[in-house]
């Protein structure tokens, strides 16, 4: 059991046995004290009582994520759900380092979230599955992790500041999933907190249709409750927020004894959700036209709820709604909104799982690794039951694997549970081989008889012989890293243990990459910025021991040609008695304007496509795709470029290994004749920094090759945005704290190559 400096705080604000204890991050120091009385009965009779509410109906479940812009105050915001849902007995706080999700030691010590955490608890009747994600963009990846296995998403934005750069990344990414969601401005106690300014930017920037159902109350120090348009009532919570918790608010239906300007304020803003919902649900709009087209405000409850409830899953409106996490305001009625408006995982359409019937189907998206416990693998069922102490068939890498047992996460603590249906998400233990991205079933037959399935419904045409493959859930979209550093151990005898913590990271973390540079047999770590190599470099030295140093940062540049070539290449070689002879004639040539590719394209003729078989089309492809990750220029991979193949002519028993080989040969000679060029990233940079510094700042990104796109006003700010390229931003953080005595923020993002 892991004991921290917080764990041992907490103590002072424990009871002495409630019931609740179980979901609590006290079950780790009661654990501890119980064990240390060596009586575990209480401990056994609570986690018995766990087991009566694991599988709960899947209209039920909300699988959410919390995604935002650094900082807007999204691990403060889970804190409080935990609390009011009474799954903690105390308030955590970021700033004191004593949250639930954000449990790693960095995480506390920085106040950010570098890990996705996922914690289970109820609200009102729901299971709601909340994963609170990283802000930073450094840590994208861990978003996208969560995003493939959600069903909806609560963006929280800081109410002084509107949308910002990192709510844009996220946003398009739960577009690209199809992810319904709820905004929630948050901070709207804080100085220049604006609900309308905010509103107007989700319009403007993330060109969504915003869908207010909520009006504040005041704002800044005077913000003291809010108005719930869809019932129509007024919800006021105590002021004295620092001894009050928030638990208790007053809730009265507005009436005309209100203020006669928020009274109006609020009937013209009622009027406006229902045109608009009208606006976008056909059956809600004939309720207004008809039957209460008299009297509006006679439009029952469920009607209107269940029309923004369409509206928000058909993503044509995102609801609003606003508060004050830290100020504990406002989160209640943003979990009843979990609850009311988004999505069951049986409301989301996956096309696949029909064909899995109710055998198990589940995508591994999340690995992490304990030291007593070995790799925890984090996986949503999509189909069928998961259970411990029973053998799973891995498909994406073709193994059988055995799972021990089945947790369901409650941030670092977990509770064992016999078995968990479709539409959750658990945590395994005994998966050794599956990584991120992994579809796991019940057995092989059952993988190929959902293949059968799908075949018989789509038809074969859809398939071409690789049902298997197509079956397979679609994984995580993984960036390529742009930093890269060497690293190295105390002394050689360390090395077998920096390689197996290296592996151990590499598998949590798919966004780090580790490789052997060729030339000087060093080992080679490759990640997304400068705080993701400072965490994991943290991470070996806290988590395994290890003392390593890393040389200096360097970029990860590219390659590509400037003109087109063909060429040619045969590879005759013996190998004891048996002749490998294979020709090939392929082409490069540079990727048209503005459809720059990192992924290799490759292209066939008609008649080679034709004729090929598969193994050797994939043995063709291979060649290739090994050609395009050492340019001929500096060894960086190789990108925007288009490869065609013209013809390839093997002697029969050649092995696909030597036709890879000459494939790779003959791309090499190709892409060296066709005039390479190296290309570097290019990053968009946003700066927030009050008038006073603006100077400094343009002045400073001159000198780094910056080209500002833009400069805008937020509120009191300046924003400015910029293209710089990346080799320049080194230690910029430090270097712009310097610059506006550390009122400046900014966030990176790579944008081009
Ligand atoms: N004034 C005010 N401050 C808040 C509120 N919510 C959070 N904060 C503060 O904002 C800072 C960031 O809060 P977090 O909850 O860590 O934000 P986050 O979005 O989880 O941050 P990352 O995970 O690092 O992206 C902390 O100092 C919080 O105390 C709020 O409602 N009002």
């Amino acid at each position: 059991m892991r004991m921290t400096v917080s764990h041992m705080r907490w103590s002072s604000k424990l009871c002495s046995g409630c019931t609740q204890c179980w979901k609590t991050r006290c079950q780790a120091e009661f654990r501890w004290r119980l064990q240390g009385n060596r009586n575990y009965s209480f401990l056994q009779e609570d986690v018995k009582s766990v087991r009566g509410v694991v599988s709960p109906d899947i209209s039920k479940i909300r699988n959410i994520g919390i995604m935002a812009h650094i900082d807007a105050g999204k691990t403060t915001t889970t804190e409080r759900m935990l609390y009011y849902a009474g799954y903690t007995r105390a308030l955590g706080d970021v700033d004191d380092g004593d949250t639930v999700t954000d449990f790693m030691a960095q995480e506390r010590e920085r106040g950010i979230t570098i890990q996705s955490a996922a914690v289970t608890f109820d609200w009102k009747g729901h299971r709601i599955n909340l994963i609170d994600t990283p802000g930073h963009v450094d840590f994208t990846v861990e978003v996208e992790r969560a995003l493939r296995v959600l069903d909806g998403a609560v963006a929280v934005f800081d109410a002084s500041a509107g949308v910002e750069a990192q709510t844009l990344t996220v946003w398009r990414q739960a577009d690209k999933h199809h992810i319904p969601r709820i905004c929630f401005l948050n901070k709207m106690d804080k100085p220049g907190a604006s609900f309308s300014y905010s509103v107007e930017s989700i319009k403007k920037k993330l060109k969504a249709n915003p869908m207010p159902l909520q009006l504040p109350i005041g704002s800044g120090k005077c913000f003291t409750g809010l108005v719930d348009l869809v019932t129509n009532e007024r919800l006021m919570w105590h002021t004295n927020s620092r001894t009050d918790d928030g638990r208790a608010f007053k809730s009265r239906p507005i009436s005309s004894t209100d203020d006669p300007e928020l009274h109006k304020e609020v009937k013209e803003a009622r009027s406006a959700l229902i045109e608009q919902v009208a606006d976008l649900d056909d059956e809600f709009a004939e309720l207004v036209l008809g039957d209460f087209s008299d009297n509006l405000d006679l439009m029952p409850l469920e009607k209107l709820q269940a029309a923004i409830r369409r509206v928000t899953l058909a993503r044509s409106a995102v609801p609003v709604l606003c508060g004050s996490a830290l100020k504990n305001k406002g989160v209640q009625p943003l979990l009843d909104a979990i609850n009311t408006y988004l999505p069951a995982p049986n409301e989301t359409h996956h096309d696949l799982l029909s064909c899995y019937k109710d055998d198990l189907c589940a995508l591994a998206f999340k690995v992490l690794h304990d030291k007593q416990r070995g790799p925890l693998v984090f996986v949503r069922i999509y189909a069928g039951t998961m259970k411990p102490q029973s053998a799973v068939y891995n498909m994406s890498r073709n193994t059988m694997e055995r799972m021990s047992r089945l947790l369901l996460p409650f941030a670092d603590q977990h509770v064992e549970i016999p078995s968990l249906t479709a539409g959750n998400i658990a945590l395994t233990v005994g998966l050794k081989q599956t990584v991120t991205g992994d579809t796991i079933v019940s057995s092989k037959s059952s993988a190929a008889a959902a293949a059968r399935r799908a075949v018989k419904t789509h038809g074969k045409e859809q398939f071409s012989g690789r049902e298997q493959e197509t079956l397979v859930l679609v994984g995580v979209e993984i960036p390529e890293p742009v930093f890269f550093c060497t690293i190295e151990p105390p002394s050689m005898a360390k090395l077998p243990d920096l390689e197996h913590a290296l592996t151990c990271l590499q598998r949590e973390d798919p966004s780090l990459k580790v490789k052997t540079d060729p030339d000087s047999g060093q080992t080679v770590l490759c990640g997304m910025g400068e705080l993701h190599i400072e965490i994991i470099h943290d991470r070996i030295r806290r988590e395994y021991g290890i003392e390593t140093h890393l040389g200096p940062l360097q970029v990860a540049y590219r390659e590509t040609i400037l003109q087109s070539v063909s060429t040619t290449d045969t590879l005759d070689r013996s190998v004891g008695d048996k002749r490998h002879l294979v020709t090939v004639e392929l082409g490069v040539s540079p990727c048209a304007e503005g459809s720059s590719t990192a992924a290799p394209a490759i292209s066939f003729e008609d008649s080679v496509e034709e004729q090929l078989p598969l193994d050797v089309k994939e043995a063709v492809e291979n060649g290739i795709q090994s050609a395009y990750l050492q340019g001929p220029l500096l060894g960086f991979p190789v990108q925007d470029v288009v490869t065609t193949v013209y013809s390839v002519s093997i002697q029969p028993g050649t092995s696909m290994a030597m036709v890879s080989a000459c494939v790779s040969r003959c791309m090499h000679k190709a892409l060296k004749q066709a005039g390479g060029q190296v290309l570097e990233p290019l990053m968009s940079l946003e700066i927030t920094a009050n008038e006073e510094h603006l100077g400094a700042v343009l002045g400073d990104l001159a000198q780094r090759r910056g080209c500002i796109h833009e400069i805008q006003s937020r509120l009191d700010n300046k924003v400015v945005m910029a293209s710089v390229p990346l080799a320049e931003m080194m230690g910029y953080s430090t270097v712009l704290r310097s610059l506006t005595s550390g009122t400046a923020t900014f966030t990176l993002e790579l944008s081009s190559y």
